[in-house]
């Protein structure tokens, strides 16, 4: 059964008894914690819950465990504030909480396409057995349909009875780099709820976003639905965002034997308000924790439904994506005038600087990072690679530690033969090509995101070679 969402919903006393509802945050990852720390701002009284006692650490002293702009100080302004605290305890966690939002990790799992789920039966099944009030569980994770009402079974085995605790689902469509704005003003919000007072349980944890917006006049649209579908929302959306990005980069591949260049090209397909100019940036491609799982997840449960043949484009989007990566390393050989032997090019003796570790910019995730992927490869081929990333070389280091760290741009590219920008931050973007052409062996540059203004390089007299478009 589905239930209006939007449309003022009866008031609901939290069975806290507190004015609002308090709000808890099951995984304080990029999603949990970038949440628990937007709803304290939003007014909520907040817990934030993780198993992992060096993240909570971290956070109950103020300090973001990633790099995500607009969160410090939200953080330390909330703490301060006594709105949010941080815990590693189930019985506070479900002692305190009315609404407890699942945020815990699904990644793929190591045997295969599919999501890993052990993550959110864990947190279900001990929120669920340290519950001693009704509350309502609402699912945020991206998780592969029918996993909704999968969660009911669990809380319905590991909850007391008498309690009648209840599940909702409500997808995220949040991105990094922008997630305190996409919390804040959410362009839309997904619910599925069962039960009258769970949608309005819902509504009233939502309400902070609501009030925000009506002071900004604004209005964020709700979509009301069922568990499948707000499931299927999610990785719809993030397939279509991938197809987007796998379709711009398909023309790019056409572009290079055609001689085409694929930036003109998205520019005149971006005009069309059909299209829209929005994820039409080619370049290395698509990484990071979520669009490269969630469309293998995705077509791993079509599978398993039985609808594996509507979704088997999604293959073919995943290989145009790790073509990307492979084209990369083609094109650093060829123009390094490297032989190919059986097992790919030779790249001994030569060395390559990698500008970019985290699969954007704005962030430090390397999550299946693009660039890291790439620097990887061009290592496994013998060159000597040495990497530079405004934000992301922690996590870099502990992801690939058989390459070099430069402690600066300028350091990543002295001496170097070949130099590839594959994440697009503004400090690679801005560098000024006459001083890195003074420390480098030779000129030579793959722009691999389609960020460089490639007549100032050409000018301080580089070589410049960017996917999808002739070479300048
Ligand atoms: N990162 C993003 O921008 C977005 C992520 N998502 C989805 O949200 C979910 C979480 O993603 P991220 O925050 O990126 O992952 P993450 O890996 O940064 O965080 C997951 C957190 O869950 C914690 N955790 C694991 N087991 C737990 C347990 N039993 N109890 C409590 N905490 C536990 C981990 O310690 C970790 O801190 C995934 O399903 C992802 O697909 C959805 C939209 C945006
Ligand atoms: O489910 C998730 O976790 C999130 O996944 C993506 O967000 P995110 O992974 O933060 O990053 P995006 O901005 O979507 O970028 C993903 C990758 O695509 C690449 N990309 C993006 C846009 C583009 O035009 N070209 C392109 O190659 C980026 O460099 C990056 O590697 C979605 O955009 C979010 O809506 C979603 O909530």
């Amino acid at each position: 059964m589905t239930l209006p969402y939007a449309s003022q919903p009866a008031p609901v006393t939290p069975p806290s008894g507190a004015a609002r509802p308090r709000l808890t945050f099951i995984g304080t990852g990029y999603l949990g914690a970038t949440y628990a720390i937007c709803y304290a701002e939003l007014g909520y009284e907040v817990i934030g819950f993780d198993v992992d006692v060096d993240k909570i650490e971290k956070l109950g002293q103020g300090q973001v465990p990633f790099h995500e702009p607009g969160l410090d100080e939200m953080l330390r302004r909330n703490l301060a504030a006594g709105r949010l605290r941080f815990t590693t305890s189930y019985q506070e966690t479900a002692d305190f909480g009315d609404v407890h939002f699942i945020c815990v990790g699904t990644p793929q799992r190591a045997n295969g396409l599919g999501a890993d789920l052990t993550y959110v039966e864990a947190s279900v099944t001990n929120l669920a057995q340290h519950l001693t009030r009704k509350a309502l569980i609402v699912g945020k994770s991206t998780v592969p349909v029918g996993t909704a009402e999968w969660v009911e079974q669990l809380v319905a085995k590991h909850a007391r009875p008498e309690l009648a605790v209840e599940v909702a689902w409500s997808p995220e469509f949040l991105q990094e780099g922008f997630a305190v704005d996409d919390v804040m003003r959410p362009n839309r919000i997904v619910v599925a709820t069962k039960t009258e007072w769970s949608n309005s349980l819902l509504h009233a944890a939502h309400k902070g976003v609501f009030d925000l917006a009506a002071t900004e006049d604004r209005e964020v649209p709700v979509v009301a639905t069922d568990f499948a579908t707000a499931e299927l929302v999610k990785v719809a959306a993030n397939s279509f965002l991938a197809t987007k990005i796998s379709f711009i980069n398909a023309m790019a591949e056409v572009c290079e034997v055609a001689g085409g260049d694929v930036t003109q090209l998205a520019r005149a397909l971006g005009y069309d308000p059909r299209i829209g100019n929005r994820f039409l940036q080619s370049g290395v491609g698509f990484g990071g924790g979520c669009l490269p799982k969630d469309i293998r997840a995705f077509q791993a449960r079509a599978q398993e439904l039985g609808a594996g043949e509507a979704l088997r484009f999604l293959h073919e989007v995943d290989l145009i994506n790790l073509r990307r990566r492979q084209r990369v390393l083609n094109l650093a050989a060829g123009l390094l005038g490297r032989r190919f032997g059986p097992a790919g090019p030779d790249l001994s003796g030569t060395r390559i600087a990698v500008l970019g570790a985290t699969f954007k910019p704005n962030s430090d995730d390397v999550r299946d990072a693009p660039a890291l992927a790439v620097a990887g490869m061009l290592s496994r081929a013998g060159a000597d690679v040495h990497v530079y990333d405004p934000q992301g070389m922690e996590n870099a280091k502990r992801s690939l530690p058989e390459v070099e760290y430069a402690k600066s741009l300028v350091d990543a590219v002295a001496d170097a033969d070949l130099v590839c920008v594959l994440t697009e931050w503004a400090e690679f973007r801005n560098a000024d090509p006459v001083a890195l052409g003074e420390v480098v062996n030779t000129k030579l540059v793959i722009d691999g995101r389609n960020c460089l203004d490639a007549s100032a390089w050409k000018s301080a007299g580089w070589t410049l070679r960017a996917l999808g478009r002739p070479t300048v």
